[in-house]
């Protein structure tokens, strides 16, 4: 899949108002009530990448989940990225 240009990764990120794109990648931070939410939420994220065989850099400190998305075998982003991120979207912020 191919790298998506700086300006093709900002205007989808227009409807992606938790993720911004920096160091090649896109990176968003979700907060939770508690770490029993946020490993939650990790476990279903979890089932989606195997189901897209596409995988996060995270970090979870307490209720803080910390994402990067980029697509290594194509050095940056590309749509496997924005994919992903939606799922985590709708798993995070399943209202909308
Ligand atoms: C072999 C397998 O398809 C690749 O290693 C996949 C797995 N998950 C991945 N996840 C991410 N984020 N980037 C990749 O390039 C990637 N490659």
């Amino acid at each position: 899949m191919s790298k998506l240009t700086a300006q093709e990764i900002e205007t989808k990120l227009l409807r992606f108002p938790d993720w911004e794109y920096y160091d090649n990648a896109i990176h968003a931070e979700f907060e939770f009530e508690n770490f029993k939410d946020c490993f939650s939420a990790m476990s279903r994220i979890a089932f989606e990448c195997e189901a897209l065989n596409h995988h996060p850099n995270w970090t979870n400190v307490y209720n803080v989940l910390t994402i990067t998305l980029s697509t290594h075998d194509a050095g940056g982003v590309t749509m496997k990225d924005f994919n992903l991120a939606e799922a985590i979207e709708h798993i995070v912020e399943p209202e909308e």
